[in-house]
C-alpha cells in the first residue's frame, strides 16, 4: 500500500506570489519524513501540493512534477479526487463532521467516494479503522454517539480513523498535534510509527522533539531570502539533521538561533 513519491522542480504560487521554488525530493514508502522550518516558508504549501489540494485556492497553481510510484499526479487525465483518495490528510484541528456520530465519521469519506458497501463490510471497515487509529476500546459501546463529543486527542484520532478508512498509500498530516495536550500528542507519535508499517507518512510540525522522535528523514524549510519563495535547505536521515547538519542555517534553526 505505501508508496514512494518523488518531486522535482516544484515550485507553488498564489496568483503572482511564489510561496515555493524548485523543491526537489524522494519521500520513501514506509517510512516517516518531517518537513521542519520557520513559519511562511511554504512547508503546509508544499504538503498541499503531494495531493492537490493546493489548487482548491482560487488563482493557486503548481509547476514541476510530482511522482507517486512513478505515475504524475498532475498529468492531464489524472483526476485530482483520485489523488486525494490516494494521499489523504490530516489537518492541525481535529476537524470531524460535528453532527455525524463516530461511526459515521469514519464511514463518511468512504460514502464520499462514492463506495458501494453492504451495512456488514462497512462495520468490518469502521472497526478495523478505528482498531488501526487506536481508538476503537474507547469508543467502541458509544459509536452512535456525536464525534464532536469527543476529547481533543480522540477527535485527531477519529481523523485519522476516517483518513485510513479508504485505505490510501500515503498520510500528509500539518501540525496533527499542535492543538493537543502532551498526552494525547504522546498518543499520536506512537499511532504514527505503528501506520508507518502501512503507509507512507508526510508530516509538518514546529515540534523539534516530534520530528527528532518519529520521523526517518527530515527536510529543512527555509525563505531563500526576505520576500523570496521558501525552497529546501537540506533533508537527510533525521539523525544527521539533528546531530550534524550539513548547513548552518538548519544548524541555527534546530537550536532555537532563529524561528
Ligand atoms: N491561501 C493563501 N493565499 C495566499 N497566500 C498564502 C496562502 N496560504 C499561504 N500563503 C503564503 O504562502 C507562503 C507560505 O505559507 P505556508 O503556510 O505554506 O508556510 P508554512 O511554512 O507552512 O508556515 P507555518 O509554519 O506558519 O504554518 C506565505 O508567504 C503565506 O503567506
Amino acid at each position: 500500500m505505501s508508496q514512494q513519491i518523488q518531486v522535482s522542480g516544484l515550485d507553488a504560487y498564489y496568483g503572482k506570489h511564489k510561496a515555493i521554488e524548485d523543491i526537489s525530493m524522494t519521500i520513501e514508502p514506509q517510512s516517516i519524513t518531517a518537513f521542519i522550518g520557520p513559519s511562511g516558508c511554504g512547508k503546509s504549501t508544499f504538503l498541499r501540493t503531494l495531493n492537490r489540494m493546493h489548487e482548491v485556492i482560487p488563482g493557486a497553481r503548481v509547476e514541476g512534477k510530482v511522482l507517486l510510484d512513478g505515475e504524475d499526479l498532475y498529468a492531464a487525465d489524472v483526476e485530482p479526487v483520485s489523488v486525494r483518495r490516494m494521499i489523504g490528510m490530516v489537518f492541525q484541528r481535529p476537524n470531524p463532521f460535528p453532527t455525524m456520530s463516530i461511526y459515521e465519521n469514519v464511514a463518511a469519506g468512504l460514502r464520499l467516494n462514492g463506495s458501494k458497501h453492504s451495512k456488514s463490510e462497512l462495520d468490518g471497515i469502521v472497526e478495523t479503522s478505528l482498531k488501526g487509529a487506536n481508538l476503537w476500546n474507547e469508543v467502541k459501546d458509544r459509536l452512535n454517539k456525536p464525534g464532536a463529543g469527543l476529547s481533543g486527542g480522540q477527535q485527531q484520532r477519529l481523523c485519522i480513523a476516517r483518513a485510513i478508512a479508504v485505505q490510501p498509500e500515503v498520510l500528509l498530516m500539518d501540525e496533527p498535534c499542535s492543538a493537543l495536550d502532551p498526552i494525547s500528542t504522546l498518543a499520536i507519535e506512537d499511532l504514527m510509527m505503528e501506520l508507518k508499517n502501512k503507509f507512507t507518512i508526510v508530516i509538518v510540525t514546529h515540534n523539534m522533539q516530534q520530528a527528532a522522535r518519529v520521523s526517518d528523514r527530515t527536510a529543512f524549510f527555509n525563505l531563500a531570502g526576505q520576500g523570496q519563495p521558501g525552497r529546501v535547505i537540506e533533508m537527510d536521515e533525521t539523525t544527521r539533521i539533528f546531530t550534524n547538519p550539513a548547513q548552518k542555517a538548519t544548524e541555527d534553526y534546530i537550536t532555537g538561533r532563529f524561528g
